[in-house]
Parts: structure tokens; C-alpha cells; sequence
């Protein structure tokens, strides 16, 4: 459902104009100002005489950006257009999703953010530095975020699986907020990103004179609690209802910090949360074409670290739904870490990681390569899985020797490198095709071509968290929903599930194309909303109203008519130097 919203017919007053006008990027039209704006905010001369539609300035933007060589280049580029105006970007991301995706976000993010000193400009979002951690609330008062309802906030420990980048992990809460406008709807003056500088261990960044960030060592244990505290609760007094997504902090604190607040403010960790929701979707998804019940399944997770141990407890909950025990459902997961097999007793386990240890009796009789730890190899050959999840940022983990074992055993192997960016995925999935002969079913985090392989082209799905957090994010804020909940991560993934094109034709893709993730956000919106409704977590809504409730908190990317305000001032347009 469109709703043109009042938002959009009515005439937006504006304050400022000429210069201010065209470097406010919330505000500036560029080239489409009509002639009448153009006399009304003094613009003519400041812009040559050229009028064009929000078409044809997506046109003209989609050549240059195509013109350039690489994703790098074109990724400065959105980025100096989204800095420049916002209306442009979002109409030319959505019209062009699936060109754009991977430019804007996974995989070309990651070096966005390795070579974010190199090639600063200008700020986005907000940077909060630990030296000047009282002046937090300061920071946030300013009425420029008056509207803020959505805020991803990083501390770059752990971007994608390309480690501690310091404060060049801002671009990811950048990248994520860009998403939830572009597939979730969200208006982009009411996101937020934050950056939590406190310092970085990356030597390499450390050394380079370029950098921007904080530069000392990283801050941690009760110093570093204390100053994330100070945001948080300086959050709460700016903004009650405001979501808080977490974003690639690294296993000591990604868990951690999301028990620490998730029941004190609307908040939620997308790498444990919306990443489990994702893989559990897809693997719904993939069980209609495997034909392997929940009871038949046995999962290997590589990786037993956020990503993974967030996927292995909500499939557990699924496969306990579905009718298993939880000690059965617990003996069909083998995660896998740097040390080998989780077993009970091992020294050093983490606590989110000690439901999925096995039982020593369970692996006494296995038969093993070697005497040390219990490797993935010795997993793969004795649990013989059905399905095989790497989040472990290890390339070439999945190696052909270990998938041909794991094919041996299984009609249709599901294997799902899901490590990002491309460079850390545990395997490619051209090799996986071919050492399966074409048995795999497969799909990546970072984006990949369909592979041919006998006479058949294979679609390789894009199992990433960007199929969940817009939606979540739409149908929380749209019916108010005081807390993310686990319960809505499962209504996502059984959505997803329910939207998959493999339901109806066992040959079709495993999700929907990224093309469509504006309606997944809508379906993933509506199931978390109903969820939220159902655990008592907002107010009640009837079902059909909820339609239009989600469309009403949709913005779209289109030019309202500017009128002055009263008390419009043009600003001067000599600087004082
Ligand atoms: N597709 C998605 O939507 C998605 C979502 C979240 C995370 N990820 C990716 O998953 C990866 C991990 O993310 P995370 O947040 O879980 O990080 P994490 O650091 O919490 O977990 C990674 C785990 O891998 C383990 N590991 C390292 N080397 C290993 C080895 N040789 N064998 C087995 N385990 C090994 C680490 O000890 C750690 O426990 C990253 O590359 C990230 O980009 C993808
Ligand atoms: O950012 C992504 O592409 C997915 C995920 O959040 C990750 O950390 O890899
Ligand atoms: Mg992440």
C-alpha cells in the first residue's frame, strides 16, 4: 500500500535559503528547484539555469556513477551524493536496489570503512569520543535531532570479519541506516548514526598519520562500561522511545551489552538477533527443497561466536517448537570455534556458548584424525550434517576435502558461508556447486553471481541481516512497540520463510531477490508488529488497520514544494573572513 502521506502534499516551509538551502542535504533539490523556488530562496545563479525532474537527476547520476571503475570509487561517490542531497540518493538506491546494495553496503562497506581516514570529507552522524565523555548530553541536545527515532551505533571492534577498524566502523552504522531508509522506509531525518570512539588495537591504524579516531589503545573493562552507560542513559533522557541497534561490537561485549539493556529501552543486536533470524528463515526455506525435517537435522555452526551462537539458539527454538525436546534439539548442533568442537568441561567457554557443548560421552566413540582438539573435519565426517553455517570470518574453512565429506552423507548438502565481506566468506560458492555436483544448496552473506553448473543457472541467495533489521525497525516504530522481543525475531524468520519463491518451485531462489527488499521489510514489518501486539509489548491494533499503519511511517524519496516560513532569513553569502 502507497499512502501519500500529508508529509508529502502539503508545501514544507522553509527557513533558509541560498547557499544554506544546497548544502543542507535534507533540503537541497539541486538542479530540480523549480523557477519559483529558485526566486523565492535565492537561488538563481547560485545553480546553472537547467531545471530537471527527480527522474531525469537519477538518470544522469546512475551514468557517472556507472562511468566509474570500481565499487570503491562508486561508494565515494553515493556517499558525496547522500552528503549532498538525500532525496536524490534514496530515489536512485531504490529504483536500482540490487546494483546498489552492494555498493552502498556488504561487501564495499568494509573497505569503506578500512580506508575511512583516507578518504574523509565530511562528518555523518555523530562521533563520540571517550576524551570527551562528558559531553555526551551536549552533543545530543542539538534540535537538529530533535527528530531522531532510529539510531545503529557501533564501537568498530569488529567490522564485518575485517577485525577492529577503530573509527572507521562508522561506516557501518552509516551503511545500515542507509538500508533502513532504502528497504525499511524510515524517513532518513529521523536516523541516527554513533560512533563509540574508544580507541582501537589496530596497530596499523594506530600508526598511520592519517587517522582520525581516538588515537590510543582500545578502552576496556569498567571505563569503557561506564562511558557506554553515559550514552545509553544520556539516550534515554533525549529520546524514551527511541531503537538502538548495536552493530559489529566484537564477542566480549555484543551479548553482553544487549543483556545489559535489552530490558530497559527499545534495543536489539543485529549480529546475534536479526543475523539468527535470517539464517533461520532461509533454512525454513531450504527445507521445503531439502525435504529434512527439523528431527532429520544435524547442524554444524563454524564460528561459535555472536553470528553463531544467535543462530544455533533460535533454530534450537524452532526444532524444540517443531516438537523435539531440548535435549534432543540440542544434540543436533556441533559448533565448531578456533579450539575445535565445544565440549562440555573445555576450558575457557564462553557463557552464550555452553547450552551448544556437547557431552563428552556423546564424541567418545568418534573416530578422530588426531589427538587434539576435536577439528572441524572430525566433526564433519562423524555428525555427518545436513547443514553447515560458517560465521567465523575464515576463508577457505570450507575446503573440498570437508564438503565432499559432508556430501557423501547427504542428498542435499545446505551450506552457508555467511562470513562478510567477500574476501572472509568460508568458501565460494562456484567450488561448493562443483565439489557437490550441483547437490548443494547454498547462499552467502556478502552478495555473489548465479553459478552455472549443468545446464543450470543457481541462484545464490544473499543470507544477510538485511532481509530482517528494516522490517523490524518499521513495525516496532510503526505501532510502538516498547521492547524488541526473541519472539519477534522468530515471527521474522517464519515470515521470510513464508515469502520464499522456493515454497512454489523447488528450483526458484531461497528468498525473494534483493530487488524486493522494500516489500520484505513490509512482510517482516507486519509479523513483528503482530508479535509485539501478541507478547503485550504495544497497544492493540487491529489486523486491518496494520497496513496502513506501516505505510503511514514509510517515507519515500520524492520533492515536497518549498514555501518560505515565517521569519525566513537568507543567510549571508560572504563569509566574514
Ligand atoms: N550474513 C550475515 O548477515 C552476517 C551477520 C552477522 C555476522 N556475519 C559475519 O559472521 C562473521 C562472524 O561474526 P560474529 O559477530 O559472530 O563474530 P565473532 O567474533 O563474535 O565470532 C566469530 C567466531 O569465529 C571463531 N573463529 C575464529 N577462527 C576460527 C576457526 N579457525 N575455526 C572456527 N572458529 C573460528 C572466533 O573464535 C569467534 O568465536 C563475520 O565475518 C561477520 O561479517 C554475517
Ligand atoms: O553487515 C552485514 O553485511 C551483515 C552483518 O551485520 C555483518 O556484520 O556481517
Ligand atoms: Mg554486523
Amino acid at each position: 500500500m502507497t499512502v501519500q502521506s500529508s508529509d508529502e502534499i502539503d508545501p514544507l516551509e522553509i527557513e533558509v535559503g541560498g547557499r544554506a538551502l544546497l548544502t543542507e542535504p535534507l533540503l537541497n533539490k539541486g538542479l530540480a528547484f523549480t523557477v519559483e523556488e529558485r526566486s523565492a530562496f535565492g537561488l538563481h545563479g547560485l545553480l546553472p539555469p537547467h531545471i530537471e525532474t527527480l527522474e531525469e537527476q537519477v538518470e544522469r547520476r546512475l551514468i557517472a556513477v556507472r562511468r566509474l571503475r570500481t565499487n570503491a570509487e562508486r561508494y565515494h561517490f553515493l556517499s558525496d551524493l547522500q552528503d549532498e542531497n538525500e532525496t536524490l540518493f534514496y530515489a536512485l538506491i531504490t529504483s536500482h536496489l540490487s546494483e546498489m546494495l552492494p555498493i552502498i553496503y556488504t561487501p564495499t562497506v568494509g573497505q569503506g570503512c578500512q580506508e575511512f581516514s583516507d578518504y574523509w570529507r565530511y562528518p555523518r552522524g555523530l562521533f563520540l569520543s571517550l576524551p570527551y565523555k562528558d559531553r555526551i548530553a551536549e552533543i545530543l541536545s542539538h534540535p537538529r535531532y530533535d527528530r531522531v527515532e532510529t539510531i545503529v551505533v557501533s564501537d568498530g571492534e569488529r567490522v564485518l570479519g575485517l577485525g577492529d577498524q577503530g573509527v572507521g566502523g562508522m561506516g557501518i552504522p552509516v551503511g545500515k541506516l542507509a538500508l533502513y531508509t532504502a528497504c525499511g522506509g524510515l524517513n532518513p531525518a529521523t536516523t541516527l548514526p554513533v560512533f563509540l570512539d574508544v580507541g582501537t588495537d589496530n596497530q596499523a591504524r594506530l600508526d598511520d598519520p592519517l587517522y582520525i579516531g581516538w588515537r590510543h589503545a582500545r578502552v576496556r573493562g569498567p571505563e569503557y562500561d561506564a562511558f557506554v552507560e553515559s550514552f545509553v542513559s544520556a539516550l534515554e533522557e533525549r529520546w524514551p522511545n527511541v531503537l538502538l541497534q548495536w552493530e559489529d561490537f566484537a564477542r566480549g561485549q555484543a551479548g553482553t551489552l544487549l543483556n545489559r539493556y535489552r530490558d530497559r529501552l527499545l534495543t536489539f543486536n543485529d549480529d546475534i538477533q536479526g543475523t539468527a533470524a535470517v539464517a533461520a528463515g532461509t533454512l525454513l526455506a531450504a527445507m521445503h527443497v531439502s525435504g529434512v525435517a527439523f528431527k532429520d537435522q544435524r547442524i554444524v555452526i563454524v564460528g561459535a561466536g555472536s553470528a553463531g551462537c544467535g543462530i544455533a539458539k533460535l533454530i534450537l527454538h524452532q526444532m524444540v517448537e517443531s516438537g523435539l525436546s531440548e535435549a534432543e534439539a540440542r544434540r543436533r548442533f556441533h559448533a565448531v570455534d578456533i579450539d575445535g568442537l565445544l565440549v562440555e568441561g573445555m576450558p575457557g567457554l564462553l557463557d552464550f556458548q555452553q547450552p551448544f557443548a556437547q557431552p563428552r560421552e556423546a564424541v567418545a566413540d568418534w573416530k578422530r584424525k588426531g589427538a587434539g582438539k576435536i577439528t572441524l573435519e572430525d566433526v564433519v565426517a562423524n555428525a555427518k550434517p545436513t547443514l553447515m553455517i560458517g560465521v567465523s570470518a575464515q576463508p577457505g574453512i570450507f575446503h573440498e576435502e570437508l564438503v565432499r565429506t559432508m556430501a557423501a552423507n547427504v542428498d542435499r548438502p545446505v551450506i552457508m558461508p555467511l562470513s562478510n565481506p567477500t574476501s572472509r566468506a568460508e568458501a565460494m560458492p562456484k567450488d561448493l556447486v562443483e565439489w557437490t555436483d550441483g547437490r548443494v544448496i547454498t547462499c552467502t552473506g556478502s552478495p555473489f553471481t548465479p553459478v552455472e553448473y549443468g545446464g543450470r543457472l543457481h541462484v545464490i541467495d544473499q543470507t544477510n541481516n538485511a532481509y530482517i533489521f528494516p522490517g523490524l525497525g518499521l513495525g516496532v516504530l510503526a505501532v510502538g512497540a516498547r521492547r524488541v522481543s526473541d519472539g519477534m525475531f522468530a515471527a521474522a524468520a517464519r515470515a521470510l520463510a513464508a515469502i520464499s519463491p522456493a515454497r512454489k518451485d523447488p528450483h526458484a531462489s531461497l528468498l525473494p531477490p534483493t530487488d524486493s527488499l522494500r516489500d520484505v521489510a513490509i512482510a517482516i514489518a507486519a509479523a513483528v508488529a503482530k508479535r509485539a501486539r501478541d507478547e503485550g509489548l504495544c497497544d492493540a491494533f487491529e489486523d486491518d488497520d496494520l497496513p496502513l499503519l506501516l505505510a503511514k511511517k514509510q517515507w519515500r524519496p520524492v520533492y515536497r514544494l518549498y514555501v518560505k516560513k515565517p521569519g525566513y532569513r537568507r543567510i549571508p553569502q560572504r563569509p566574514d573572513l
